[in-house]
């Protein structure tokens, strides 16, 4: 008999995922360690491993980010399942945000969870999470950060995350309330992050698959109290804002949030390319945008070309809003004079003769 329908759902997800990571690491090792797992004989002489005393390098690790919760031990088992099929190293990392007494003892436990797993690496990493942009940006800032720095310690080839399709949902109903246009709406990539380190395999998993899978594995999971905290948006609009949402659409909301996602995706990616492609035809030959040229741009790409040259004078892109770019935007659009705008990062946008100038101000 195989394995229960979640349990090889989720399965199919993170193979799929490893064979994606594989042939972005094609190293003759890589693919050398993966094939002598798979069928050693049928190596060509040239990959066999060698008995001269040249140590090859350790096969690729694939880190799995663990909260401890159904979505990420779903994940961390599947990864452990799969990965020694495919001659790669797994091992995790538990993030101790400290934000709940008893924290550290928690993941502690995690560890413990992820290392019965048969993972290797197991480490907790404690954090200090500071209040720049809210209690969920500041405990994100700090868990990348210490993800990241866990990958370049160890080498990883990638780390896995555990957002899944609900997650994908929540997601994209944020970035329509944020009226901030498509790529606001494309949620999280399935690849981020330096050098695609970052991989979701779960994008198109929905939660109660995740959550059946630990039950039918006997994995313990633990529920994040912050998850069931009406304090924090995220969590409104997980136990509010999507069951009334499926109330009045119906069952299939969350699915066409996430198809939104991939098309808006698909759509921001064609629009930045094309503005990359006109930008420098809208420039003089100092290298100042020329407001004529820009004017009769389709807004779209105006806007990017816009948000660009503002990001490369030096503000940050975390905090240049839609309404930033739409005030700069009308100094093109709407010219009656206006004076100087101020944008974030001191960055300072004004139009001069004909010529928008964007720069330290
Ligand atoms: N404390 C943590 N340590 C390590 N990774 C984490 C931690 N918190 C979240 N992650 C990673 O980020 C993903 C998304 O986390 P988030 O809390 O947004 O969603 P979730 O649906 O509650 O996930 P989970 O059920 O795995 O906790 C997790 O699946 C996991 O991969």
């Amino acid at each position: 008999m195989g394995p229960h329908p979640a349990v090889a759902a989720i399965r199919l997800a993170v193979r799929r995922v490893l064979h994606d990571i594989l042939s972005d690491h094609t190293t003759p090792a890589a693919v050398g360690a993966a094939a002598a797992v798979d069928a050693p004989h049928k190596l060509p002489p040239s990959s066999r491993p060698r008995s001269s005393g040249q140590v090859p390098p350790p096969p690729p690790l694939v880190l799995v980010a663990c909260s401890g919760g159904a979505d990420s031990m779903a994940l961390a088992s599947a990864l452990a399942f799969e990965a020694p099929k495919l001659g790669l190293r797994a091992g995790g990392i538990t993030v101790d945000h400290g934000l709940q007494p008893g924290s550290d003892l928690r993941a502690e436990e995690v560890v413990g969870r992820l290392t019965e797993l048969g993972l290797a690496p197991v480490e907790s990493i404690a954090v200090s999470v500071g209040r720049e942009g809210g209690p969920e940006a500041a405990a994100r800032d700090a868990r990348y950060a210490a993800l990241d720095s866990a990958a370049e310690r160890h080498d990883a080839a990638a780390i896995l995350l555990g957002h899944t399709r609900d997650d994908q949902a929540e997601t994209v109903l944020l970035g329509l309330a944020r009226g901030s246009g498509i790529r606001s709406l494309s949620g999280m990539a399935a690849v981020s992050g330096t050098g695609g380190r970052y991989r979701r395999p779960f994008l198109h998993i929905d939660r109660q698959t995740a959550r059946k899978a630990c039950m039918v594995q006997s994995l313990p999971v633990w529920d994040d109290p912050h998850n069931a905290d009406p304090a924090y948006t995220r969590s409104r609009l997980r136990h509010e804002g999507l069951p009334a949402l499926e109330k009045a659409l119906g069952k299939g909301v969350v699915e066409a949030l996430a198809r939104t996602a991939q098309l808006s995706r698909d759509d921001a990616d064609a629009l930045d390319t094309w503005a990359g492609q006109v930008e420098a035809s809208v420039r003089d030959a100092a290298g100042l945008l020329e407001c004529a040229k820009l004017y009769v741009l389709p807004p779209a790409v105006r806007r990017r070309i816009l948000r660009r040259a503002a990001i490369e004078a030096g503000a940050p892109a975390g905090s240049l809003f839609a309404r930033h770019i739409e005030e700069v935007d009308r100094l093109i659009t709407g010219w009656r004079g206006q004076g100087a705008i101020n944008l974030p990062g001191k960055v300072v946008a004004q139009r001069q003769g004909g010529r928008l100038v964007i720069r330290q101000g």
